[in-house]
């Protein structure tokens, strides 16, 4: 295998990786790890000092410096690529082989095949999830399980469209150096494929579209926009063949919408309300501001509290204006066998896909196969015969930066049960995690990074701001934290001593004086 001058590969060669790590994609990796990783850590360091500011009172709005972007009204973005289209209904999932079979296969219009979100960074997950997709797109993906059900990909014309989410800027690779230097997990995602199975998605009359996640800034997307170009050029790719849906899903990017929109316009194909990684962001960023930032119990907080309401009105304004497409969130409830649970997951998922579709999204996402059909129903109620609504502009919304930050009426409280809630599910997740598994279900629901991340930034915030809880009276404590951590880790299936390290990572994260800026980042330390 011939590894260019400078690439040093330190995880393990399974069986068959050349054919995803093959000279032209390590050189890709190389070219944007010289050309952009400075930059990339640069930004890292310009988030930090924003949290800084924040911390010290400072506060979020419109920037002043791009008000003519926001003001010009004659720029739009790319029209939509082929099989980008019609985005009605999208499924998420990791790209194991059976998930990959199950997504393509799930009568949705696209598929994310994630390797964020609901995806460990484990090795054989990356290496292993570009390998499936480019099988998949080979069309040499089918297999039979060891329960010996046949899994086989239905015709290509029946098939979702792949759109793969690489990490975020601010997670290493580091199986894959570049002189010497761990390189950057969304350079190496992003560049294994477009060398390799997006170069067969070109050659089938589609294009290596992505979904990009968790940017805090314009400066960010800008970065994106550059390693675009930089690969399109390296491998004779014509400029804008490469298209990218922006997650909206950190707090200061919701006040940079339409300046993320310019930046990646010639490559763009939207933007997402990621609604799980904006509440985690909404609590990270004000997190030692009190109680005007603290939320209640993690499930209090719907879709329809004012804060959020202002983020997905803005986020279907921004697009529409601009000719993007505007796609709507994951609601967490997946089937369940106990037919009164289902019956209410159902209930809810069609609720949320209601709202979402009057408020003029043209699309939205869905956690399981279960939920295509019902997603896809509430949204033809809609579009009907259109391909999507991109021509209901929303002139009628005006949301200002007060509404954005509106975190206070948020109606409910802090409860024992919320706390209990929140340490359960971020062990269960991590113990999951940490084996390799980035999405599971937990109480019902559909757990993964973004969700975590919420659970254990509920307890750090409670903890820091010494919130009284309004069930029990009890305030929030270390003592009490401990305390709930064993009882809800007796109360898991197995012998406690297995959770070890899924309660020390979450104690690191959840309760230690210096806050993490993401979960992942030191679960990842503690994988080989
Ligand atoms: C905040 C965000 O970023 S949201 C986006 C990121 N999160 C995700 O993408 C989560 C995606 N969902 C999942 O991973 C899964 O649905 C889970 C882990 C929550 C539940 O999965 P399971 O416990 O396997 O559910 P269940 O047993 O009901 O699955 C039934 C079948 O559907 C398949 N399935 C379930 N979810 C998916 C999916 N998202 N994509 C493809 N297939 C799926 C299962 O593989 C299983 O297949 P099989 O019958 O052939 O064995
Ligand atoms: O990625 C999606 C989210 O809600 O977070
Ligand atoms: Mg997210």
């Amino acid at each position: 295998m011939t590894i260019p001058d400078g690439v040093t590969i330190n995880g393990e060669m399974g069986e068959r990786y050349e054919e995803v790590l093959t000279p032209a994609a390590l050189e890709v990796i190389a070219t944007l790890h010289r050309q952009l990783d400075d930059r990339r850590l640069e930004l890292l360091e310009a988030r930090e000092r924003r949290i800084e500011d924040l911390a010290g009172g400072g506060t979020l709005d419109f920037l002043p410096e791009t008000k003519h972007i926001r003001e010009d009204d004659s720029w739009r973005v790319a029209p939509p690529a082929p099989g980008l289209e019609d985005r009605r209904v999208e499924i998420t999932g990791p790209t194991d082989r059976k998930m990959t079979i199950n997504a393509l296969n799930s009568g949705a219009k696209a598929w994310l095949a994630d390797h964020e979100d609901a995806n460990t960074p484990q090795w054989s997950a990356v290496v292993g999830g570009q390998l499936n997709l480019l099988d998949a797109i080979d069309r040499k993906v089918d297999f039979t399980g060891d329960n010996g059900k046949t899994y086989t990909l239905k015709p290509d014309d029946e098939l979702a469209t792949i759109i793969v989410r690489p990490r975020g800027w601010h997670l290493p690779e580091k199986h894959i150096l570049v002189d010497g230097r761990e390189t950057s997990g969304s350079l190496v995602d992003f560049a294994l494929y477009i060398a390799t199975a997006g170069l067969r998605q070109i050659e089938k009359g589609q294009g290596p579209y992505f979904y990009l996640p968790k940017m805090e800034s314009h400066l960010e997307a800008r970065l994106w926009n550059d390693a675009f170009v930089i690969a399109q050029d390296l491998l004779g790719i014509p400029r804008g063949t490469v298209r990218a849906t922006v997650l909206i899903e950190t707090y200061p990017a919701a006040f940079e919408m339409e300046e993320i929109l310019y930046e990646l316009r010639e490559h763009s194909s939207g933007l997402n309300a990621g609604r799980w990684d904006y509440m985690f962001s909404v609590i990270k960023c004000f997190r030692t501001r009190g109680k005007d930032f603290l939320l209640p119990d993690r499930n209090a907080v719907t879709m329809t509290v004012p804060f959020m309401r202002a983020y997905t009105e803005l986020l279907v304004r921004t697009c529409h204006k601009r000719g993007a497409h505007a796609i709507g969130g994951m609601a967490a409830f997946i089937p369940s066998k106990d037919e009164a649970v289902n019956e209410a997951a159902y209930a809810k998922v069609r609720d949320d896909k209601t709202r979402e579709a009057n408020d003029g999204f043209d699309g939205s996402w869905v956690a399981h196969p279960g939920m295509v059909e019902v997603c896809k129903e509430v949204f033809t109620s809609v579009l009907g015969e259109r391909p999507n609504q991109i021509e209901r502009t929303r002139d009628d919304v005006d949301v200002t930066a007060a509404q954005l930050l509106d975190v206070a009426s948020t109606p409910g409280e802090c409860t024992e049960n919320g706390l209990r809630n929140n340490v359960s599910v971020g062990i269960q997740y991590l113990q999951a995690w940490l084996g390799g598994l980035g999405a599971v279900a937990i109480f019902n629901l559909m757990e993964d990074a973004a969700t975590a991340e919420i659970s254990r930034s509920q307890v750090w915030q409670w903890l820091h701001n010494d919130v009284t809880l309004a069930d029990t009276g009890h305030t929030v404590t270390r003592e009490l934290i401990d305390r709930i951590v064993d009882e809800e880790i007796a109360k898991l299936p197995g012998d406690p001593a297995e959770y070890e390290d899924a309660k020390q990572t979450f104690l690191e994260v959840a309760v230690a004086d210096d806050y993490a800026d993401f979960l992942t980042l030191p679960a990842y330390e503690r994988m080989a």
